[in-house]
């Protein structure tokens, strides 16, 4: 758990999902009898490529219904009664190639903000401190639909940090990224943990991002194993990038 007051405590909010199953086309994907994803947890989603974290992630943000299992999201402001989906925008899901408005990198960062139920000078110190973490200042005006994909991520994660939502999930925040950008988007993650946002982070680049994680989820064998204890992947990756991959034909 992260750093968290004591009136942050009493109000905790959650997603927890039992006997959950998904099946695309009769093929089970994963199953699990319960998972709670909670505010300040620092989760590390792991699995081997089609296994299921990005479906899993859209499930717990309401976007995805899973073919079994029920889900209940606690410690929440009440949805809008027009709010036909009582999940959604609970868990906020961040895509691996996010998704921008049309317009600029102002426009995207400010979009709905006036909406929320935040003062106007929290806003502004919000906007500035995001501008500056993610080192924007020089893209403001540009059209985000011409950002490189580095650009695009951090900004949707400086969108996320301004928006504080009480759990993020991150899916694959760091992929494709050189290391300027990387360091400035497990910052900004970092801050986001030190504010007690809950956070479950898929990525298969482990270094520096399962440092900040403090429980491990795996999808392996069609389960969702979970543990308290995040295993220190990167002697996983250095024994796999000792291995000889091919022999070379004499
Ligand atoms: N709507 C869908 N209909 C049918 N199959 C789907 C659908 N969405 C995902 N799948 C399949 O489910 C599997 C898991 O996909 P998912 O994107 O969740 O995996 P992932 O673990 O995030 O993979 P990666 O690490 O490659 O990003 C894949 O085989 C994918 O093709």
């Amino acid at each position: 758990m992260s750093q968290m007051s004591s009136s942050q405590h009493s109000q905790i909010a959650s997603v927890n999902v039992t006997n959950l199953v998904q099946q695309f086309e009769q093929r089970t994907l994963f199953s699990v009898d319960s998972l709670t994803f909670r505010q300040g947890d620092v989760i590390y989603l792991q699995g081997d490529n089609g296994t299921g974290k990005s479906t899993l992630m859209k499930i717990l943000a309401g976007l995805l219904k899973p073919t079994q299992g029920k889900l209940i999201a606690t410690g929440f402001d009440k949805s809008a009664w027009w709010h036909t989906n009582s999940l959604l925008g609970k868990a906020v899901y961040l895509h691996q190639h996010p998704y921008l408005f049309d317009g600029s990198v102002r426009y995207n960062l400010t979009y709905g903000l006036s909406r929320r139920e935040l003062q106007q000078p929290t806003i502004s110190q919000r906007l500035h401190q995001a501008i500056e973490m993610a080192q924007l200042s020089q893209l403001l005006d540009h059209s985000a639909s011409n950002l490189s994909g580095g650009e695009r991520q951090r900004l949707a994660i400086a969108r996320a940090w301004i928006c504080q939502p009480k759990l993020l999930m991150l899916d694959e925040p760091i992929s494709n990224m050189d290391k300027h950008s990387q360091k400035l988007v497990l910052a900004m993650i970092n801050l986001l943990k030190m504010q007690g946002t809950g956070l479950l982070i898929s990525s298969h680049q482990t270094c520096g991002l399962t440092a900040l994680c403090q429980q491990h989820w795996h999808i392996n064998h069609q389960k969702i194993h979970t543990s308290q204890h995040v295993p220190n992947l990167d002697t996983q990756q250095d024994n796999l990038a000792m291995e000889p991959s091919y022999v070379l034909a004499k």
